[in-house]
């Protein structure tokens, strides 16, 4: 749906289809009508189009996408309109301007944004291209070069990184009221010429280098997005742009969405899109306890105990996450020495690359609280122990903080298999005991599987998955049993692939085939970079590691 109203000779069209404004048939329809009612109006002498709520627009409404082609308007006929109004257009964008939501911006005849909001063609991301005139306006705008940076990765920008490019025209302050300033805008243009204003009539500046530039990217994409298909998709329609005029254009556009839309690989990605947004509405099963009527406790002082492959990574999440007081616990010297080092070293290069500012990475490193003894955790919230994997020295350490925490800390175990419950068992509050695990290198891998003991209370479940938001991690919700989730899939594939090493491949050969299958990293690799030891203890610790075996023995009796 979309609401009309008309202000001092501007007309108004604000998306209203919460929570995010997705561009579902009904929403098309409501922007069309109010168009119409627009160039109708001898009043109107400007239109703005807004979205109401929290955000502007994030696009083709993605569970619409089966039946988005068969009602008038679709989204690429509905930019062509847009385009060709005779009364200038202004998008006002706060929150994201996204996918569908940025092509309809482009098709306006000005934008203007909050500093705050984010733009993006993330379309790669699910598998396709931008299809409403993304690839074939971007380039007209910024140059073939920025296109593809931007429709090939899918990455958000800055109001102002976009704004530097020549996509918005006027950027506000974060706090100023969008449709006000919007408004004001579009009074300020009133009886300017169009003429250059329609992006599709423009030519793209950088099309002779277009040859230079495809070869630059399909090096990087090959590198980059090695097995997908869609990055590609988008550099061949993108590079039409520089060839052919606007309409020739957009024919070889709607060819590519129509090759990779229903491509096995668009159909996954989609399916991950809501997997990883249903995953945050977790339940105890038969309880009635949900993520809706459980409410986290507060956390602001964090520790992590144990800074090696695991605790660094950890310690580098909660920083980036903002947490302004991470206490770090090490019996190694060297250990403690080069975990502090490799956390300070990997903030240097997010300063370096422009991740974070430098004032963000000296907060940051401030927050870092080196502690010695276990009586320095006594006003923690929530202790994370990444120790080594051996439940004598697990409970060990649960036991002391048992003593020590307040009695409302959340204790935490990244353990890869052991038993939650038994860890809990030694502390004198199993209920505020709960299994954290996260996947090496844990400051880039998205997973986090939170492990529910019988004994976890729902508000410390409550407290890991909103901690695991925080970081930015898709957090997942998973039993207590041996190896949870994630290792018990992963476990079938070491299987095989160290049947393989017995009959006779290298590892690097395996790896070799898994990489250029699409993984992104082979199974040795991953070892090398968790540790094989932590295998090795889990095989012990189920007695599957006599060496007397012959090779082809099953897997259970060795
Ligand atoms: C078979 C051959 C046919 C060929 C025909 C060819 C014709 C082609 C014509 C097609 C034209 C379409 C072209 C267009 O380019 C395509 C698109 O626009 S695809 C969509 C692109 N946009 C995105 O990918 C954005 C996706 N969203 C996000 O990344 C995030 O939501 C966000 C914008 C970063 C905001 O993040 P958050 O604030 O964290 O919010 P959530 O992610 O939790 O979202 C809240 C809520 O909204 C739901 N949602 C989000 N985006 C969409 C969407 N685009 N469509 C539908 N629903 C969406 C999300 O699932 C959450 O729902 P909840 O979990 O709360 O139920
Ligand atoms: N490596 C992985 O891929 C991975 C993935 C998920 C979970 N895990 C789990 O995370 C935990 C840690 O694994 P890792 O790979 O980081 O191990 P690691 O050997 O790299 O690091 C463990 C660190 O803990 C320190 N330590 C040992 N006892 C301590 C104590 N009492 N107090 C303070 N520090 C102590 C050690 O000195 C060492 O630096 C294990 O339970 C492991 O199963 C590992």
């Amino acid at each position: 749906m979309a609401n009309y109203s008309v202000r001092n000779q501007v007309a108004i069209i604000s998306l209203c289809s919460p929570p995010v404004n997705a561009l579902s048939s009904d929403v098309r329809r409501g922007i069309l009508d109010s168009l119409k009612k627009a160039e109708q109006d001898v009043k109107v002498a400007a239109i703005v189009i807004c979205g109401e709520g929290r955000t502007f627009c994030v696009g083709a409404d993605i569970t619409e996408f089966k039946s988005e082609f068969k009602t008038f308007p679709n989204l690429f006929e509905l930019v062509d309109i847009l385009e060709s109004s005779p009364k200038p257009i202004v998008a006002a964008i706060h929150g994201h301007a996204f996918g569908g939501g940025l092509e309809v911006a482009l098709a306006c005849h000005y934008r203007v944004a909050l500093s705050s909001a984010k733009l993006a063609l993330p379309e790669v991301k699910l598998g396709i291209l931008p299809g409403a005139g993304g690839t074939q306006r971007l380039p007209r705008l910024i140059g073939i070069d920025s296109s593809m940076q931007w429709i090939a990765f899918g990455d958000e920008y800055s109001a102002q990184i976009a704004a530097n490019i020549g996509i918005i025209d006027r950027i506000f302050p974060s706090n100023a009221d969008i449709l006000e300033s919007a408004v004001q805008y579009a009074q300020s243009i009133i009886g300017k010429s169009l003429i250059n204003r329609r992006v599709s009539k423009l030519p793209v500046k950088d099309a002779s280098k277009v040859s230079h530039i495809m070869e630059k990217y399909k090096q990087i994409v090959g590198k980059k997005s090695r097995g997908a298909i869609a990055p590609m998709v988008c550099l061949e329609a993108i590079k039409h742009a520089a060839l052919l005029p606007y309409v020739e254009g957009m024919k070889k556009e709607r060819m590519g969405i129509e090759a990779l839309m229903g491509s096995d690989q668009s159909k996954s990605l989609i399916y991950m899109f809501f997997a990883e947004r249903q995953v945050r509405n977790w339940t105890i099963p038969g309880t009635g306890i949900n993520s809706k009527n459980t409410k986290p406790i507060k956390v602001e002082k964090v520790a992590v105990i144990g800074l090696g492959t695991m605790g660094r990574g950890i310690v580098l999440s909660l920083l980036k996450a903002g947490i302004k007081h991470v206490s770090v616990m090490e019996l190694n010297k060297t250990a403690r020495e080069n975990g502090l080092l490799f956390i300070k070293n990997i903030l240097e290069g997010y300063a370096a690359r422009g991740t974070i500012s430098e004032t963000q990475k000296r907060s940051m490193v401030d927050a870092l609280k080196p502690v010695s003894n276990f009586e320095m955790l006594k006003d923690t919230d929530l202790v994370i122990e990444a120790v080594f994997e051996s439940m004598s020295i697990k409970k060990d350490i649960f036991a002391k903080l048992g003593q020590v925490c307040k009695p409302s800390a959340v204790l935490a175990t990244n353990t890869s298999a052991l038993d939650v419950d038994e860890i809990a068992m030694v502390t004198p509050k199993p209920k505020q005991v709960v299994g954290m695990h996260f996947f090496a290198p844990a400051h880039v891998m998205k997973l986090l599987e939170n492990v529910r003991g019988s004994k976890s209370s729902p508000q410390v479940i409550a407290t890991a998955m909103n901690m695991g938001q925080r970081m930015g991690k898709v957090t997942v919700l998973v039993g207590n049993c041996h190896g949870f989730v994630g290792n018990r899939m992963f476990r079938h594939y070491t299987v095989e692939t160290d049947f393989m090493l017995e009959e006779g491949a290298y590892p690097e050969q395996v790896d070799t085939v898994l990489k250029k299958f699409g993984f992104a990293m082979g199974r040795y690799q991953v070892g090398d970079l968790s540790g094989n030891d932590i295998g090795y203890r889990m095989r012990t610790k189920f007695e599957m590691t006599n060496k007397q075996q012959p090779p082809g023995a099953p897997e259970r009796e060795r």
